[in-house]
C-alpha cells in the first residue's frame, strides 16, 4: 500500500510535500519520492529509505516550484530496488510524472501492447510504470501543442477501458497541472483538499485526510470511483466521471490495518470502523463464550489498540499495555521479506512481565496474516508468565491473495488459507483462538451517510469486485511474487550488479 500526494499552491509546495509523505509512511517504508515543476522544469528527487533518511537539506533546495506530487512506496509489483521507486516520468507527451497507490491486475497484458502497438520503451517491471505509458500514450493522442481539459479527460477515459485492478493516482502535467484518478471501484482511496491563500485557492490530493489536516488543508471530498479531477497551475478545478461510476467498494483493509485512525476515508471515520470492530468482537466473544475465564485484555501495539480498548470496556474486563513498543521500528507487516519481517517482530516489542504473570490473558490484534506476529507475541506472553493466552482477532481470517495493492501475494504464506480456526489457533499456539466474522466487520465499517454499501474484501471472502481474477492469474502471482520467488530475484539481481560492477 503505497501513499500518494499532490499540491498545487501558491507557494513552494516541496516541504509540505515531505511533511504530508511523513505522515503517510506507514503506507510505505520502502522507498520515497517528491518531483516538483518550476517554469517548465522538473526536479526529482527518490530512493530507497524512509522519507527522513532519503531527503537531506541539499534535495528539497532543490525541488522547486509551487507544483508537485510524492509517493511512498511498498512494492506490489515488479522489485524494491531504488529504480522502481515513485514518481516515475516519461518526456512524451509534454513530460509527465506520476504516483500510483494500486495495484494493476493486467499490466503483464498492458506491458506487452505498449512495447508492440504504442512504440513505447518500458525500464522496469513496476505496474506503475506501464500506468504512467498507458496515460502517456493516450494523452498523445491529443495532437496539439498544449492538452485542453477535454483532451485530459479523454485520455483518462482511454485509460480507464485500458487498465485493470485498483488504482488511485497523482499525476503531474509539465507546465499545466495535477491530475488524480481513482479505479472504477474506488478501492483505493484518494481524498481533494483545499486551503486559501492570499494569491487564490490551493488543492490537495492525498491517499489519506490525516495529510490534509497537517497541512491545514479542509477535506473537500472523497475522489470518486472512476472520476478524474484536474487541477491547473491556475488554482482551477475541474472534475469528470471517466468510467462508468460503478459500485463504490473500497478496500476492507484499510479501515482493519492499514489507514492510520485519523483519516476518514470515503466518509467513513478509520478510528469509528476500529471502535465498533472492538464492539462487535466483545460480542462474539461474550455470544460463543459466556463463561470465559479472561482477566485481563492486552492490545498488540500498534494498529489494535482501538479495538482492544472496547473489547476490554465492552467485556467488563480490565485493559491493560503489556508490550512496549520501540517506536523506532516501522511497522512489520509491510517489511519486504519473512526473515526481516519475523526478527523485526522481537526487537519491535518487548513485554512488561508483571501484567502477565498467573493470569489468562486476551490478546488483541487488528488481524493476523502471516502469524508471524502472534505466533511470536503468544510466546512472549508465556515465557512472561501468563496461565493462559487467548487470542482475537478483529479481523476475520486472511485465506485469499491480494492483488489491489496489498503485498500478500501466495495464499500458501497466508496463516489461515486451507485450515480451520483451531488448526491456526495450534500453529500460532494460543488457548482458544476467536476471530471477527466477515458480515460483522462490514457492518463495523458502513454507516448510514458514508455512501459506501460495499467492500472490496477479497482477502477474507476470495471475491474479487474487478471480475477479472482467474485461478490462473493468482497462481501467476504467487510463483512471481511469494518470498521465495522475491529472494531468488533479489539474489540474482545482487549478481549482475557484482557482474557490472567487475567489467
Ligand atoms: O500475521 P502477521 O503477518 O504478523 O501480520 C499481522 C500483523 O502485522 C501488523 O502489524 P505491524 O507491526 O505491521 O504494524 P502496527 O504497529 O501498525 O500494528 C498488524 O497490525 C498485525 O499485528
Ligand atoms: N503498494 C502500492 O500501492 C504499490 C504501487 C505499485 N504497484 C508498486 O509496486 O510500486
Ligand atoms: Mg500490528
Amino acid at each position: 500500500m503505497c501513499g500518494i500526494v499532490g499540491i498545487v499552491g501558491h507557494s513552494p509546495v516541496n516541504q509540505q510535500i515531505y511533511d504530508a509523505l511523513t505522515v503517510l509512511q506507514h503506507r510505505g517504508q520502502d522507498a520515497a519520492g517528491i518531483v516538483t515543476c518550476h517554469e517548465g522544469e522538473l526536479f526529482l528527487r527518490k530512493q530507497n529509505g524512509l522519507v527522513r533518511d532519503v531527503f537531506q537539506h541539499r534535495h528539497m533546495l532543490a525541488l522547486k516550484g509551487n507544483i508537485g506530487i510524492g509517493h511512498v512506496r511498498y512494492p506490489t509489483a515488479g522489485c524494491d530496488s531504488a529504480s522502481e521507486a515513485q514518481p516515475f516520468f516519461v518526456n512524451s507527451p509534454y513530460g509527465i510524472c506520476l504516483g500510483h497507490n494500486g495495484n494493476l491486475t493486467n499490466a503483464s497484458e498492458l506491458a506487452e501492447v505498449l512495447i508492440r502497438e504504442d512504440r513505447r520503451h518500458l525500464n522496469t517491471s513496476s505496474d506503475s510504470e506501464v500506468l504512467l505509458n498507458v496515460l502517456a500514450s493516450e494523452l498523445s493522442q491529443a495532437g496539439s501543442p498544449r492538452a485542453s481539459v477535454a483532451d485530459i479527460f479523454s485520455a483518462l477515459q482511454a485509460v480507464y477501458r485500458r487498465c485493470r485492478g485498483g488504482f488511485a493516482v497523482v499525476a503531474m502535467i509539465v507546465g499545466h497541472g495535477l491530475v488524480g484518478f481513482r479505479d472504477p471501484h474506488g478501492i483505493r482511496p484518494l481524498v481533494l483538499g483545499k486551503r486559501e491563500h492570499a494569491d487564490g485557492s490551493e488543492y490537495m490530493l492525498a491517499s489519506e485526510s490525516v495529510a490534509l489536516d497537517m497541512l491545514g488543508f479542509t477535506r473537500v471530498r472523497d475522489v470518486a470511483p472512476g472520476e478524474a479531477v484536474f487541477i491547473d497551475e491556475q488554482g482551477r478545478l475541474y472534475a469528470q466521471q471517466c468510467a462508468p461510476a460503478g459500485t463504490s467498494t473500497p478496500c476492507i483493509f484499510e479501515y482493519v490495518y492499514f489507514a492510520r485512525p485519523d483519516s476518514i476515508i470515503d466518509n467513513i471515520s478509520v478510528h469509528k470502523a476500529r471502535l465498533r470492530m472492538g464492539d462487535l468482537l466483545a460480542e462474539k466473544i461474550r455470544r460463543i463464550w459466556p463463561d470465559h475465564d479472561i482477566d485481563v485484555v492486552i492490545p498488540i501495539p500498534d494498529t489494535s489498540r482501538t479495538a482492544a480498548v472496547q473489547v476490554s470496556q465492552l467485556l467488563g474486563i480490565k485493559y491493560r499495555e503489556g508490550f512496549v513498543k520501540n517506536r523506532y521500528i516501522g511497522r512489520t507487516f509491510i517489511m519486504p521479506g519473512q526473515e526481516q519481517r519475523a526478527k523485526s517482530v522481537r526487537s519491535k516489542l518487548n513485554v512488561i512481565d508483571l501484567e502477565f504473570r498467573g493470569k489468562n490473558v486476551l490478546l488483541i490484534d487488528d488481524s493476523i496474516v502471516r502469524g508471524t506476529t502472534s505466533a511470536q507475541i503468544i510466546d512472549l506472553a508465556r515465557e512472561a508468565g501468563a496461565r493462559r493466552v487467548y487470542f482475537a482477532s478483529a479481523a476475520p481470517p486472511v485465506r485469499y491473495p491480494n492483488v489491489y495493492g496489498i503485498d500478500m501475494p501466495a495464499a500458501s504464506e497466508l496463516v489461515a488459507s486451507g485450515r480451520t480456526e483451531e488448526e491456526v489457533a495450534r500453529i500460532i499456539g494460543a488457548d482458544r483462538l476467536i476471530y471477527q466474522d466477515l458480515t460483522d466487520l462490514v457492518h463495523a465499517c458502513q454507516h448510514h451517510d458514508s455512501q459506501v454499501h460495499e467492500f472490496d474484501t477479497s482477502c477474507f471472502s476470495g471475491e474479487y469486485v474487478t471480475g477479472d481474477i482467474t485461478p490462473s492469474y493468482l497462481a501467476r502471482l504467487e510463483s512471481e511474487r511469494s518470498d521465495q520467488a522475491k529472494e531468488k530475484r533479489r539474489q540474482v539481481h545482487r549478481h549482475s550488479l557484482k557482474a557490472i560492477r567487475a567489467v
